[in-house]
């Protein structure tokens, strides 16, 4: 029989959101553990820390246990396996198998109506919006998709994001949104409510819920679309083909900005100069380092790279700064039949939250919708029969998709990105290095994405 820590550290690998893929887990151990829900099935929360050669990262973990030698058959996928708890649990003396609670809509029924009455539970605070009722009458169902947390979905009122990385201290998404949310603010997802834990001894975000927008479609799966009806008729251009993006792209472009002229407005601004200039290309100087370090495939690139880095410190002018999105791509927007909505304003999942709230410039995000906009013009043609013919067409998507979304945002009273071509390059090569180690991590036979990105852009 293993002990708990020994399936945690089985278990912990496959999972989608686990951060530290490709070096190994040399020690596992329990950070805080408190019983949410006593009985058999018991409901556990963990947080989890896992040593491996780069340091030490926190996990949340919802554990059911339930006891017995078998998983009723719905919940076999989400088994860690069995072991014989210590004193302290409350589902049996006996073995019990443990699985993750978040597959259980038994347990996380828990999870909604601590949020409708702000209970305490556990270690937990579940609290709700002042002035907001929760509706426990839903059960939940796990969304699935290439996520960085787990996200639940409660019928079609709520989303509950449990976040599984955690970093101590108020998650950038849960303090954005409301913020957005306060402000009236039609693009983004009302936020209901949050669960918040104690993380070395600092009140840390665990968990948000937010409405569930019913009608949303994500812009990943419409730009793959679109992409798709372009690759059946190659010869002709993009805004000829069926089902163009563009109008889709100029309309995001108007909403990012939005977005961000009230983010400015509420939080924050300021502009940096020399200074800081020359720090932020260090920083990406550092990332390309570590990155190059682990992937060969960008050392023909280096240079050009850091000469785009460079670039930022040979400004005319200081550069404007303020809070944003800072992880924004195809999948963080879904379009709904009111216009699009911006979601996840986590920033980007691997970095330290003090890091992800730094002020940036609100161009970082456009380059990372430009981005995106690449990685959904090339990643069907991965594995293509036509690969070759359709590379082309897939390059002329992209780029008319950038220009309408540059468009749209400067008309909307965004920065203009063309007249900031060298602050833009440097946050899209930038972000691209971000995806080679993303990939080689998460996804390597898409690994080629960016590196082709790279090589097209320095030349
Ligand atoms: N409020 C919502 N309404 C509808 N769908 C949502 C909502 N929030 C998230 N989703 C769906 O879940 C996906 C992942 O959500 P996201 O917040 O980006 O999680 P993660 O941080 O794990 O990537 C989104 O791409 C979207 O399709
Ligand atoms: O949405 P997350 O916060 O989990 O973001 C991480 O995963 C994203 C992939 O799901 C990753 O985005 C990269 O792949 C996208 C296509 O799947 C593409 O649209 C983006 O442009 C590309 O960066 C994101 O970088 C990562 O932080």
């Amino acid at each position: 029989m293993h002990t708990l820590e020994e399936l945690l550290a089985h278990w912990l690998p496959q999972q989608r959101w686990f951060a530290g893929k490709g070096s190994p887990i040399t020690g596992v151990t329990l950070e805080a553990e408190s019983v949410l829900v006593p009985g058999d099935p018991e409901l556990r929360h963990l947080v989890v820390a896992v040593r491996q050669d780069s340091g030490v990262d926190r996990y949340q973990v919802l554990l059911g246990l339930r006891g017995g030698e078998e998983l009723p058959d719905r919940l076999r996928h989400a088994s860690l396996g069995g072991y014989t708890p210590g004193a302290g649990g409350s589902a049996g003396t006996g073995p019990v198998q443990v699985y993750d609670a978040l597959h259980d809509a038994e347990l996380t029924s828990a999870l909604l109506a601590g949020l409708a009455a702000g209970a305490d539970l556990g270690g937990l605070r579940l609290r709700h919006i002042a002035g907001v009722e929760i509706d426990t009458g839903h059960t939940s169902l796990v969304i699935s998709g290439e996520q960085s947390n787990t996200s639940l979905m409660f019928g079609d009122a709520y989303v509950l994001k449990v976040f599984r990385r955690l970093w101590p201290g108020l998650n950038p998404d849960l303090e954005l949104t409301s913020v957005l949310s306060e402000r009236g603010s039609p693009y983004v997802a009302r936020p209901f409510g949050w669960i918040e834990g104690s993380v070395a001894g600092t009140p840390t975000t665990c968990a948000l819920l937010q409405q569930f927008l019913v009608s949303a479609t994500d812009g990943w799966l419409l730009a793959a679309t679109s992409v798709r009806d372009l690759y059946s008729t190659p010869d002709l251009p993009p805004g000829q083909a069926g089902g163009d993006f563009a109008g889709e792209a100029a309309r995001l472009g108007a909403a990012t900005a939005a977005v961000h002229r009230k983010l400015a407005e509420a939080l924050p601004t300021g502009t940096v100069g020399d200074a800081e200039l020359a720090e932020l290309a260090d920083s990406m100087n550092q990332r390309l380092t570590r990155a190059a370090a682990s992937v060969p495939g960008l050392a023909p690139y280096t240079d050009g790279l850091r000469a785009a880095f460079k670039a930022l410190t040979e400004l005319d002018e200081p550069m404007p700064v303020q809070r944003v999105h800072g992880d924004y791509h195809l999948g963080q927007v879904v379009r709904t039949d009111a216009g699009w909505v911006l979601l996840d304003f986590e920033g980007e999942p691997a970095k330290p939250v003090p890091e992800r709230t730094q002020l940036s410039n609100p161009l970082r995000d456009v380059a990372g919708m430009l981005r995106s906009f690449d990685y959904a013009a090339r990643y069907q043609l991965v594995g293509h029969p036509y690969a070759e013919e359709l590379a082309a067409p897939a390059r002329e998507w992209a780029q008319h998709n950038r220009t309408a979304f540059c468009a749209g945002y400067a008309a909307a009273g965004g920065t203009d990105p063309m007249a900031h071509q060298a602050v833009l390059r440097a946050f899209e090569f930038d972000k691209a290095v971000y995806e080679v180690m993303y990939e080689a991590h998460n996804r390597p036979s898409w690994l080629g994405i960016p590196l082709s990105s790279i090589a097209a852009l320095v030349g």
